[in-house]
């Protein structure tokens, strides 16, 4: 909601999956701060926006405003106001918030975060139908409010917008103990492997802190069915459908992949083998702190559904090497394989 792009332009769509009634009264108290917290952000040119965050490391704040008496009074009633989420403040310009839910049924596969985002994308394309999105997982946060405009520099490149599909931030994390012996930072991945194939085709869709073209998941296929078989891929909903065909090429297979553990990698890959690329962004300060698994235990699961989704992305069900050697340099196409049998 802070971040640093002119608001009307904006739309943020939170994804409260399965649904619970606490995060949709948060989100209320949430929209009442934020007619506070984005002027004070703006006129105090605060960088790390998230108030959590902010409120919890004093060094947040530049030297020339730790003696301002007229600042500390303020950030004095922003908190006080972000405790109680009393008071109403008249007319801020903000963007645009929407909150979704979706029902989760044992009996109904709803395929996890690719059925969330797909959901996210549905709902998106009927209310604003913008054509780059940012997609954050829950566990993260912006600190600091300049990617989009980063992201955007990419994306409105003339040399490269018409075949760039996602301009990827690294992971980056706000947990991570001192001597990290368990590398829950993926040094390997993040400060490695990603720059390498910056250099060739891009880097992998890695899940979250992604700026991606809508037009690029909507795959290469131009509609040739009627409204009826149209709904079998997309869903029923009559005014997707219309919003589908609003665009200038219409097309179907909407979405991120399903049935698989790695539906970022995946999804990523498939993009790759239809004719798109990526870029890697990595700016010294981070964009984006999550939390990172820091136990063994955890870090071997999540090492496990990793590696587990690469095996079956890149060997079985997508195999680059088979499918599309063409449409990706011979090297990328090499270390895409290597990364997915050999991680
Ligand atoms: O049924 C589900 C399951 C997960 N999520 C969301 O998926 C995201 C990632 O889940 P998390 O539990 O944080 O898993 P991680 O292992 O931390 O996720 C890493 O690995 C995933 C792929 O395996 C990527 O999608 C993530 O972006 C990447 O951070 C979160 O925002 C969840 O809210 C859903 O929306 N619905
Ligand atoms: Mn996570």
């Amino acid at each position: 909601m802070a971040m640093d792009y002119p608001p009307e332009k904006l739309h943020v769509y939170v994804s409260d999956d399965g649904g619970s009634s606490i995060t949709l009264n948060g989100m209320k108290e949430a929209w009442k701060f934020v007619k506070w917290w984005i002027p004070f952000c703006t006129r105090y040119r605060i960088l790390c926006r998230c108030p959590e965050a902010y409120f919890s490391d004093s060094e947040n704040d530049s030297d020339d405003l730790t003696e301002n008496v007229e600042f500390i009074a303020a950030k004095r009633t922003i908190k006080v106001i972000q405790e109680s989420s009393s008071g109403e403040k008249e007319q801020v310009k903000l963007p645009l918030l929407v909150y979704v839910s979706r029902e989760k049924r044992p009996s109904h596969p709803h395929h996890f975060k690719a059925g969330a985002l797909n959901a996210l994308y549905r709902v998106s394309a009927v209310i604003s139908n913008s054509p780059y999105t940012l997609v954050l997982d829950c566990d993260m946060f912006c600190s600091e409010p300049a990617s989009a405009r980063q992201a955007m520099c990419f994306h409105l490149d003339p040399k490269l917008s018409t075949s760039l599909a996602f301009v990827q931030f690294p992971q980056k994390f706000h947990n991570i103990s001192k001597n990290d012996i368990y590398d829950s930072q993926h040094r390997s991945a993040y400060k490695v492997l990603w720059q390498g194939m910056d250099g060739l085709d891009g880097p992998l869709l890695s899940g979250t802190g992604f700026y991606i073209k809508r037009e690029s998941l909507y795959r290469n296929y131009k509609i040739k069915d009627t409204d009826f078989e149209l709904q079998e891929y997309v869903g029923t909903s009559n005014e997707f459908i219309k919003s589908l065909k609003q665009n200038s090429s219409p097309i179907v297979n909407v979405g991120f992949l399903y049935g698989t553990v790695c539906e970022d990698v995946h999804t990523g890959i498939m993009l790759n083998c239809n004719g798109w690329n990526s870029v890697y962004c990595d700016p010294p300060k981070p964009q984006f702190l999550g939390n990172s698994a820091t136990n063994l235990n955890d870090l071997l699961i999540q090492g496990t559904r990793w590696s587990s989704g690469l095996l079956e992305s890149g060997l079985i069900k997508i195999c680059p090497l088979l499918k599309c050697p063409l449409r990706m340099s011979l090297l990328f196409v090499y270390f895409l394989e290597f990364l997915c049998t050999l991680r």
